[in-house]
């Protein structure tokens, strides 16, 4: 008989989200997304940081004061990463799997990158302007949305090698 408790394709996308985001070095938002396609396959995963070259320790990881002393003008989102380390140049039809509910700006890149289902876990910033536009156009360009409750509160990752002997 067949093991229970195995994943589902929701668990199973939505963890290697949350996983990738903790490749994270933001120290106040930590933000994962993986991209799958029709035949449930993995074609992308990515994770908020800065662009290639620079550096981690030379950019400010701060959110308040001098625009240019935080590190809102150089971070890539989450999702903007997963879709530009995609393995396939065509994503036409994939769902993206994201802990946080898109931004406006990835909602452009969500679109037009052929996407046509976003799943998230949290909607906390939905009071935002950025969150009603990125609703705005996820409904004109007919992505759905679907919000993940999941059956399980927790995964345990354990890298204790004597589990496996
Ligand atoms: O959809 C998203 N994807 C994403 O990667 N992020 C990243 C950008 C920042 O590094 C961090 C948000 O920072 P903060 O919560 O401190 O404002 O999360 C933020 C959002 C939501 O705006
Ligand atoms: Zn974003």
């Amino acid at each position: 008989m067949k093991r229970k408790g195995y994943l589902s394709w929701d668990e199973y996308f939505m963890a290697v989200a949350i996983l990738s985001a903790q490749r994270s070095k933001d120290p106040s938002t930590q933000v994962g997304a993986c991209i799958a396609n029709k035949a449930n396959k993995i074609v992308g995963v990515g994770y908020n940081g800065f662009p290639l070259g620079c550096d981690d320790d030379d950019l400010p990881w701060g959110r308040e004061g001098d625009f240019l002393e935080t590190k809102y003008p150089y971070v890539c989102h989450a999702e903007l990463n997963a879709v530009l380390n995609s393995s396939s140049r065509d994503l036409m039809d994939c769902k993206i799997y994201v802990a946080l509910f898109p931004c406006n700006e990835c909602t452009k890149v969500i679109i037009q990158s052929g996407i046509k289902e976003v799943i998230y876990l949290s909607d906390k910033y939905k009071d935002t302007d950025q969150v009603r536009a990125s609703k705005k156009m996820f409904n004109m360009s007919g992505v759905k949305c679907r919000q993940l409750t999941p059956d399980r509160e927790s995964l345990l990752i354990n890298f204790v090698a004597t589990e496996y002997v």
